[in-house]
């Protein structure tokens, strides 16, 4: 049976709430329905950068101290104004929609002791938009001894599933982490983070340049990249491990660049990401042939320009000229997610998550 499910995504850049719609069964999309998109405001984006430091010591994954709670709060509103605001555009009542997908905000991620927290209320968002809620979907995950991380790569196969491309095919989410999902024929998905994505290019962009961001990668395309400063990054363990595995929004924020012109350090970044996504090709089966490249960073041009030279003859191209809807991937994935965890169905396997075995998850919260 087919569902119309709605995903709501809010990731690591802190940038919004995305919102998709889809139908789907679980296991195919038939149809791809309208998005949309709440930003965070400027006092909202603080509070949310405040609850990532303050996180950091968080030992439980429900424990809310401090302005974690608050931060709980406005992030369970501000999907509430998402879904309601996305309901009215679009001319639909609640009880169109089957199922909400809401994937909370990261704002600590440590596999390693099994910990991940995403807050964001489900009962709460349920009651408010009168629409049964999956929440929750990372924590079966680590708790078995998986990464957590990432989810998408379900999604991604089937996305993939229908494009005619030379295989294997990767799919590379250039978000404010990165990561990649690696599809060979139906048999092998793989998937792991990759390294930094656009979070420590919006950082430093934030803190030179007052910016939120590069915009088309304008500004690191008038720098030079530090070549050997990448090659000193590329050598921490992260680089070398074998997927699956997975980061934290600041696991690298300790890197400091020496000193250069903010051109350079723009570049610099913008290459460190690139190599990064690169670097996972001797750890696949097979060298990819094809490269489809989604999130945010996919509109910086130079980190496409950066990744295309590093990946060989393979060819490299933008999700948006698939035709898929770039921003929406995350969210539409939650919407598909949210169907399959009500199915019972796998969202994460041994070579994704490192999962000890496929494991469904996911929990309801019904209004
Ligand atoms: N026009 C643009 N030019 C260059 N970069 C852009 C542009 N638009 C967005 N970005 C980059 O993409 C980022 C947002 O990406 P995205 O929405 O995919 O991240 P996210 O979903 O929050 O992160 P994650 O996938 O890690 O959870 C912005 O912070 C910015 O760095
Ligand atoms: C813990 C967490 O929220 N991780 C995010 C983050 O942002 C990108 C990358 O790191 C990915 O692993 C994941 O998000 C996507 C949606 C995922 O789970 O596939």
């Amino acid at each position: 049976m087919m569902l119309t499910a709605l995903g709501l995504m809010s990731g690591t850049s802190l940038d919004g709430v995305d919102v998709a719609l889809i139908e789907t069964d679980g296991k195919q999309v038939k149809a791809f329905g309208p998005t949309g998109y709440r930003p965070y405001s400027p006092a909202e984006r603080n509070l949310l950068r405040q609850a990532l430091s303050e996180a950091v010591h968080l030992s439980q994954r429900d424990a809310r101290p401090g302005i974690l709670a608050e931060a709980e709060r406005v992030v369970t509103r501000a999907h509430a104004e998402a879904v309601a605001t996305f309901v009215a555009q679009n001319r639909m009542r609640p009880e169109d929609i089957d199922i909400v997908g809401f994937h909370g905000q990261t704002v600590l991620h440590r596999p390693e002791k099994r910990l991940t927290v995403q807050i964001g209320d489900g009962p709460a968002l349920a009651k408010a938009i009168h629409i049964p809620v999956v929440h929750d979907f990372r924590a079966a995950d680590v708790e078995a001894g998986g990464q957590g991380a990432p989810f998408v790569p379900v999604y991604h196969r089937a996305l993939a599933n229908s494009l005619e491309r030379e295989g294997p095919i990767v799919v590379v989410n250039i978000g404010g982490v990165s990561n990649i999902t690696y599809i060979d024929g139906n048999d092998t998905l793989i998937a792991c983070d990759t390294g930094p994505g656009n979070a420590l290019l919006d950082d430093f962009m934030y803190r030179t340049m007052n910016q939120a961001f590069d915009a088309e990668g304008k500004f690191a395309a008038l720098g030079k990249a530090d070549e050997a400063w990448i090659a000193r990054a590329l050598e921490l363990p992260f680089f070398a491990a074998p997927p699956p595995k997975s980061l934290d929004r600041n696991d690298f924020a300790a890197l400091k660049l020496g000193d250069m012109p903010p051109a350079d350090g723009a570049a610099t970044l913008t290459a460190f990401t690139a190599a990064a996504i690169a670097r996972v090709i001797p750890l696949l089966p097979r060298r990819p042939r094809s490269w489809v490249v989604c999130g945010g960073g996919a509109r910086n041009l130079t980190m496409l320009r950066m990744l295309r030279e590093r990946v060989g003859s393979a060819y490299v191209e933008a999700a948006e000229t698939l035709g898929w809807a770039s921003d929406a991937i995350e969210a539409q994935a939650f919407g598909f997610l949210a169907a399959r965890g009500l199915r019972g169905l796998p969202l994460s396997y041994p070579a994704t998550t490192g999962v000890p075995m496929p494991m469904t998850g996911g929990v309801i919260a019904r209004p």
